[in-house]
Order: C-alpha cells, then sequence, then structure tokens
C-alpha cells in the first residue's frame, strides 16, 4: 500500500510551490494497484504566464553568473540527489510502477551523473579565437534564454535532469512540464535546486496535459523547445517551434534493431535481449525489439531467451525483489495487448507470454515472438511494451537492409565477435545511438539521440551544449578600411 506523496502544491514557479485549482485535475495513480498517489492540478493559462514571466525574469542574472558558480550549484544538486536517492527512488516508483529494484539504479542516479558533468564543464564552456592575418574572429558562447522542457512518462526525473542540467550550465533559464502521468519527481527537483543554491526562477516547473506544453511551445518569451515523447507529439511540436524560428531537441520513439551474428558471445547477446525488451516492462523508447538473430543460432538463441525469460520475478515494484513491473497505465495495457492480439491476427508464432499477468492490475507477461516477418505490425511500429520479435537472416547485407527498414533511427545494436564486422555495420546503421556487445546502455558523457523520424539533436555528452547555447561571431578589424571609393 503506498503511501501518499501528495506535494504541497501542483507547480514549483520562482523558487517557490504555487497552485492554481481552477486548473484540470490531474491524478497520479501507482500502477501496481491503482490507488491514488497523489492529486494535482494542470496549469492553468495564468500558471503558465508566471512560469515564463519567472524564467525570463530569472535570465540575465543567472546568464551573467560565471560557468564556475552555475556549475557549482549544479554540483551541489547532484550531491543532494544521490543523499536521497531511496526517497526519489520510491517517489519514482509510485509514480511509474517500474520496479524500485530499476530506479534504486537507473533513474535519479542518472539525474545526479547528469547534473554532476554539466555542473563539471560549465566552467570550461568557451567560444574561440580565429586568427585572420592580421585581423582576428572570435566567438562568444550565449545561451538561447528561456528554454522550455516536456517529459514522458518513462523515466521522469532523468529526463528532468537530462534537460535541466546542459540548460542551466550554459546559462539558460528552464520551464518543465513533466508527463500527466508522472508529475512527482520534477517538484523534487525543483526543491532540490533551490536548496543548492539555484536563484528562483531558474528552473521552474508546471504541470499539465498536451495542451500546457503546448501553451509553453507557442509563447514569444521561449527560444528553444527539448521535447521527449512519441513522434505524432514530436512533429507537432516541431511544427508549432517553427513558427517562431525556435531551437528545438526532439527525443522521440524507435523500433531499433539488434543483430546477432553467429559468431557472437550468446550468454552476453541473450542478456543484452532481454535487457532490450524487458527492463522497465519494455517502456524505453532505444529498446531493440527487433531482434535479428542468424539462422544458424537461431533455435538455441530463442530458446536460451525463453528460459531466462520465465525466470523474471514479476510483482510489487516496491519489492526489491521484483523485477518486472506493472505497465504505466490504462491506455498502455491495452495498447501492448492490442499488439500482442495482432501479432498472432498476422501470424507470428506465440513463445512465450501474450496475456495480462494472473496478479491482475496493469501487469503484462513478458512477450516472446519467432517468425516475425518484416511487414507485421510488431515489427513495424512502436508498441512501448514488453513484446520481442524474433526475425531470422541469413546474410550480414541483408539484416542490414531489413535493419535500416524504417522510418526510425533512434537505436541499434550487434553482436559478433568480428572486430571488422562490428564497425563495419555500425557505419550502415541508420540510427543515432548505437552498440557493439552490449545494449542500452546510456552513460552521461555519450551523446544520445535519434536520426531520421526519431528526433533532432543530441542530449548529454558534449553534443548537448550546442543544442542549448548559440554562438556570437565578432570580427576585429586591425588595420584601415578600405573602400572603393
Ligand atoms: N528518444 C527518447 O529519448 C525518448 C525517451 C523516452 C520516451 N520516448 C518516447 O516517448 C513516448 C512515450 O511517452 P509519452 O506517451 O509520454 O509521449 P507523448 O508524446 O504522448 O507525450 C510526451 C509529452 O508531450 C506532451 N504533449 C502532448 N501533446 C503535446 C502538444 N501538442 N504540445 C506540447 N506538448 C505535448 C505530453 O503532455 C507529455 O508531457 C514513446 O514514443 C517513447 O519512445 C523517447
Amino acid at each position: 500500500m503506498p503511501n501518499i506523496k501528495q506535494p504541497e502544491a501542483s507547480h514549483y514557479i520562482n523558487g517557490q510551490y504555487v497552485e492554481d485549482n481552477a486548473g484540470t485535475e490531474l491524478v497520479t495513480r501507482y500502477p501496481a494497484t491503482g490507488e491514488v498517489v497523489a492529486s494535482l492540478y494542470a496549469a492553468t493559462n495564468s500558471i503558465v504566464d508566471h512560469a515564463l514571466t519567472a524564467a525570463d525574469a530569472a535570465r540575465a542574472s543567472w546568464a551573467a553568473m560565471t560557468g564556475s558558480e552555475r556549475g557549482r550549484i549544479l554540483r551541489k544538486a547532484a550531491d543532494i540527489i544521490r543523499e536521497r536517492n531511496r526517497e526519489l527512488s520510491v517517489l519514482e516508483t509510485l509514480d511509474t510502477g517500474k520496479p524500485l529494484q530499476e530506479t534504486l539504479v537507473a533513474d535519479a542516479a542518472s539525474g545526479a551523473d547528469c547534473l554532476e558533468y554539466f555542473g563539471a564543464i560549465a566552467a570550461g564552456l568557451t567560444g574561440e579565437h580565429i586568427q585572420l592575418g592580421k585581423d582576428f574572429a572570435y566567438t562568444i558562447r550565449e545561451p538561447l534564454g528561456v528554454c522550455v522542457g516536456i517529459g514522458a512518462w518513462n523515466y521522469p526525473i532523468q529526463i528532468a535532469c537530462w534537460k535541466a542540467a546542459p540548460a542551466l550550465a550554459c546559462g539558460n533559464t528552464l520551464v518543465f512540464k513533466p508527463s500527466e502521468m508522472t508529475p512527482l519527481s520534477a517538484l523534487k527537483l525543483a526543491e532540490i535546486l533551490t536548496e543548492a543554491g539555484l536563484p528562483d526562477g531558474v528552473f521552474n516547473v508546471i504541470q499539465g496535459y498536451g495542451e500546457t506544453g503546448g501553451a509553453l511551445v507557442d509563447d514569444s518569451r521561449v527560444a528553444k523547445v527539448s521535447l521527449t515523447g512519441s513522434v505524432p507529439t514530436g512533429r507537432k511540436v516541431y511544427a508549432a517551434a517553427a513558427k517562431g524560428m525556435k531551437h528545438v531537441t526532439m527525443e522521440l520513439g524507435g523500433k531499433s534493431p539488434l543483430l546477432i551474428f553467429d559468431d557472437a558471445s550468446l550468454d552476453d547477446a541473450v542478456s543484452a535481449a532481454i535487457n532490450a525488451n524487458f527492463y522497465s516492462s519494455g517502456q524505453i523508447c532505444s529498446n531493440g525489439t527487433r531482434v535479428f538473430v542468424q539462422k544458424g543460432i537461431l533455435p538455441e538463441f530463442l530458446a536460451r531467451v525463453k528460459e531466462r525469460t520465465q525466470k523474471a520475478i514479476i510483482g510489487d515494484p516496491l519489492d526489491e525483489a521484483t523485477n518486472f513491473g506493472p505497465m504505466i497505465s490504462q491506455a498502455q495495457f491495452d495498447i501492448t495487448l492490442s499488439y500482442i492480439q495482432k501479432g498472432i491476427d498476422e501470424g507470428a508464432t506465440l513463445v512465450l507470454g501474450g496475456k495480462a499477468h494472473h496478479k491482475g492490475g496493469l501487469y503484462v507477461e513478458p512477450t516472446i515472438f519467432s517468425d516475425v516477418t518484416d511487414d507485421m505490425s510488431i515489427a513495424r511500429e512502436e508498441i512501448f511494451g514488453p513484446v520481442m520479435s524474433f526475425l531470422p537472416f541469413d546474410t550480414e547485407e541483408e539484416a542490414l537492409r531489413r535493419a535500416n527498414d524504417t522510418e526510425f533511427g533512434l537505436a541499434a545494436g550487434v553482436f559478433t565477435s568480428d572486430l571488422t564486422r562490428a564497425h563495419r555495420v555500425v557505419a550502415a546503421f541508420e540510427a543515432g545511438t548505437c552498440w557493439i556487445n552490449t545494449y542500452n546502455l546510456t552513460p552521461i558523457e555519450m551523446p544520445f539521440g535519434g536520426t531520421k523520424a526519431s528526433g533532432v539533436g543530441r542530449e548529454n555528452a558534449k553534443a548537448a551544449i550546442e543544442h542549448y547555447s548559440e554562438l556570437k561571431s565578432v570580427y576585429v578589424g586591425m588595420g584601415p578600411v578600405e573602400a572603393a571609393f
């Protein structure tokens, strides 16, 4: 039975909690049982305006601070997050239903890593000097201004930190809108940033549904929008941002391929396939849901994946022994089961799972299909649930062609012990984030993001700096100015 985790108020603006109960009610439930965790209100127009006004007012003084000063605050926030990791992880588990076993290591912890990373490099964010004969030029790296972050529900605090840390390190201010399904942890992040010394108004959180996100994107005070969400939402937000010629980062969906060649270390490849499909009950954008296996090893590989998947411990996410939890919502539960039905109807062979779990609630069994063909819905569309599809292949050329035959381009992975092949395959992948002999590792030091319909821009690493700052070029004339007449 989860404790009610009612925050002081729904929104956090200008360093304090703010409420406006004229907004639409926004209730968050523990996905394992349906119990209410907190009840909040979506932002009214006046809350949206309040948040943007605060972010706009805080802009100049925050940008005027040195990178070292800004970085120190971010690093302090990272330390506080680490101290409170368990409390934040429990909150994330209540909000998302993800097993505590996962949230203890992957959510707030990744957020802390991100704040620490950008806190550490903030002091070194500079322009450059360009000698031009006796003249020279230099560039000034400037913040963009007021940024808007819009989050998905699968990694709430991680997404908030992945947007806040680079934005703030570069001297921007941010208004963050979490997913309406997971409103809680971003408020905690706001509290922690204030405690770490962040000036009021630099990081603000407002709650709401898509229309609140839309109102933020449309506001003329906003210079940049970073969205983590689905491709259809991405198309809308990108189009709206284009009207104001705003910068964007789009972290969208995927249908990523994982190629297993017959010379791969099978145990490692089996582990990776399991991680790539069943971690967070399959609710991960970069999941390798199309598992292409070279024909000779397919029976053995399939048998091993099935045997290991049967050992999943499905249970209460708050029990640390549980390693497989429920779907976030009724909608995601229904979508997943409907795709499983489509897989059966379109002729794939159901190897394991395929049903709602007998425990009730929003649990869907870890599900494995074999004999999947490229044209089936389960091989083409993002399910965002625990559904693994096996597709046999013969040659490298064939596997690559089929792997790339998708509108998405978020991620891709390859397992082989042939070093040359590994790099050749990765070079040919049409995907922004690739793994060789592992899958789904996303350290802050490595850029993350997609190509094709999966997105625009990169999060994390030095690459993110380019998406939260812009260069002003200054030409300095050192000699006489000549004119034709
Ligand atoms: N590439 C990545 O880094 C990444 C990470 C996690 C999730 N995702 C993707 O996110 C999706 C699942 O998350 P979701 O269901 O929350 O996605 P979603 O697209 O439904 O919603 C994402 C966010 O956008 C907001 N939103 C919806 N309509 C809007 C509009 N018109 N204007 C502005 N904001 C709007 C929502 O309120 C929410 O906060 C999947 O497709 C998944 O692949 C991508």
